[in-house]
């Protein structure tokens, strides 16, 4: 069987401790490769690895070569097209037709997108009197933050480790990265990218294990790492963000969502309608944008709920390569149980169940896959913890509002903050919803219409700092400043 293995000082290397975990494909359960399971000793390796690299031919380089090679790694990822299409649907399932225009394109474009922007964006002077007339001059320069440590979790697995990783590395630091245990593989894949490209060894390092106990912990304890960027639950942010705080390292924290897409009256109806299928089925729900919460307008919510209904119910279910479909199953059965725990709630808790609310009937060869049906319920209390907690599934509640402000307390009420889904054709009531919103992004008439230089990240309990652009400079360099008396 297939073994992946941890990619340390630019060679691929087993565990010491010979202990290995499956990887299993979520559309059948079954397990297709072994996956070694990194040890405090394997850590440590890669994190020297990381820092002696620093100090070698990445940190001379000059900038001009360091971006030629991001743009190298870019091109082998779009190379690799195919071998990495097919390692992402093999460990998360979903469809081929998705993964081929939004994971594998947009892995490509976080390396070329911060390796341009890196080599344009200027640092601030001031120059400034002084009592004895000569006056000074402050200049700032940035300097990459060191090592710097990637968790990663599994929804998009490729696109969210490389949109933290380009930046990293545009900005000269190296990386040890931790990928979810549920798909470790494009991670793995991308070290053999990254030296074919000439990145030089130990600047990429790979490790593969699980969270607490494990890779992911040991990683974040391990105190020669200068900063952490996470994506994931906002439980796993709060550990990661203690252990950070021995040594005082940085955090960039991305974390979880119960958005809310609000529909108005005035909004085009088409639209929304298209628009919220894909925030509340894309990925099979799985994307922490994603419009768990759908409050619509009074007047229009019976319209909107039987729309919903019906485009909901010809969503094609089926495997990565069934270029028909365009719904997959969830990551795994683990995270089925979770989904279904809620299908479960919602019914108990008095939810009208529009449309799904189970696992649908598979052919016989899938039947052991993480399959759901898409969802919609209406008529929960906004207490229900289905209408709360973030699920993680291919579902939504929808639920009338009366006024714009009432619209807006509802979707301000939870203590997340990461995204929402504004729709209406009022371009006044746009600016006043979209000021009022408490949420990292706002999007109006659209849903993950992604500009990569835009900041991106969530306020309240969905994260802490921006990435995007700019932005992304921020947490992945250290601003110096030089005061020179004149
Ligand atoms: N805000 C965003 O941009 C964004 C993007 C994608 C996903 N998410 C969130 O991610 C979650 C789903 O992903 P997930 O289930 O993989 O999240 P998760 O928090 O369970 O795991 C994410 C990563 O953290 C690691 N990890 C877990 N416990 C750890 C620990 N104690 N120490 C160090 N590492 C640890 C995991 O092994 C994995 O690599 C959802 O909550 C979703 O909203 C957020
Ligand atoms: O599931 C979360 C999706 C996050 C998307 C990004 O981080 C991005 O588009 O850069």
């Amino acid at each position: 069987m297939k073994e992946i293995k941890h990619y340390i000082n630019g060679e691929y290397v087993g565990s010491a401790s010979g202990k290995r975990f499956d990887n299993v494909n979520p559309v059948n359960g079954q397990t297709f490769a072994k996956v070694h399971e990194a040890g405090r000793e394997e850590v440590d390796a890669a994190v020297k690895a990381a820092r002696a690299a620093l100090d070698g031919p990445w940190g001379k380089m000059t900038l001009d070569e360091r971006t030629r090679i991001l743009h190298k790694v870019a091109d082998g990822i779009n190379e690799r097209f195919d071998e990495f299409l097919e390692a992402e649907c093999l460990d998360t399932g979903k469809p081929k037709t998705m993964a081929s225009h939004i994971d594998i394109p947009r892995g490509a474009a976080n390396f070329k997108v911060f390796a341009d922007m890196i080599k344009n964006v200027p640092t601030e002077s001031f120059e400034m009197a002084t009592p004895d007339g000569t006056g000074a001059l402050n200049y700032a320069v940035r300097r990459p933050k060191g090592v710097i440590g990637v968790i990663s979790p599994w929804n998009l697995p490729l696109l969210l480790m490389t949109w933290k990783v380009g930046p990293a590395l545009a900005c000269g630091n190296t990386v040890v990265v931790k990928p979810s245990e549920e798909t470790p593989t494009t991670t793995a894949l991308l070290g053999e990218v990254m030296k074919d490209a000439g990145v030089p060894d130990g600047v990429y390092n790979v490790v593969h294990g699980f969270g607490g106990d494990s890779a992911g912990q040991f990683l974040t304890e391990h105190q020669d790492v200068d900063g952490f960027t996470f994506t994931g639950e906002t439980s796993t942010g709060e550990t990661i963000m203690k252990s950070a705080a021995k040594g005082i390292r940085d955090i960039s924290l991305e974390l979880g969502g119960k958005n809310a897409g609000l529909v108005f009256a005035d909004c085009d109806m088409d639209k929304a309608i298209e628009g919220t299928m894909r925030s509340a089925f894309v990925n099979c729900g799985q994307v922490c944008l994603g419009t768990e919460r759908v409050y619509v307008e009074r007047s229009i919510f019976d319209e909107f709920v039987a729309r919903l209904k019906e485009e909901a119910e010809k969503l094609r279910i089926g495997p990565p390569d069934d270029e028909s479909a365009n719904f997959g199953p969830l990551v795994s059965l683990k995270h089925r149980e979770k989904v279904l725990s809620y299908y479960q709630q919602a019914v108990d808790d008095g939810a009208t169940v529009v449309t799904g609310g189970g696992v649908p009937d598979m052919p016989e060869q899938y039947a052991g896959g993480a399959w759901v049906q898409p969802t919609i319920w209406t008529g929960l209390s906004e207490d229900s913890a289905v209408v709360t907690d973030e699920i993680f599934g291919p579902c939504c509640h929808i639920q009338p509002f009366d006024t714009e402000e009432e619209a807006i307390d509802l979707a301000n009420r939870l203590p997340y903050g990461l995204a929402s889904a504004i729709w209406t054709e009022n371009v006044s009531r746009v600016h006043r919803v979209a000021g009022q919103i408490e949420a990292g992004i706002i999007w109006v008439n659209s849903w993950f219409l992604r500009d990569l230089r835009t900041p991106f990240g969530g306020s309240k309990q969905s994260g802490i700092g921006r990435e995007g652009g700019v932005h992304s400079l921020e947490f992945y360099t250290e601003m110096k400043n030089v005061c020179i008396k004149l």
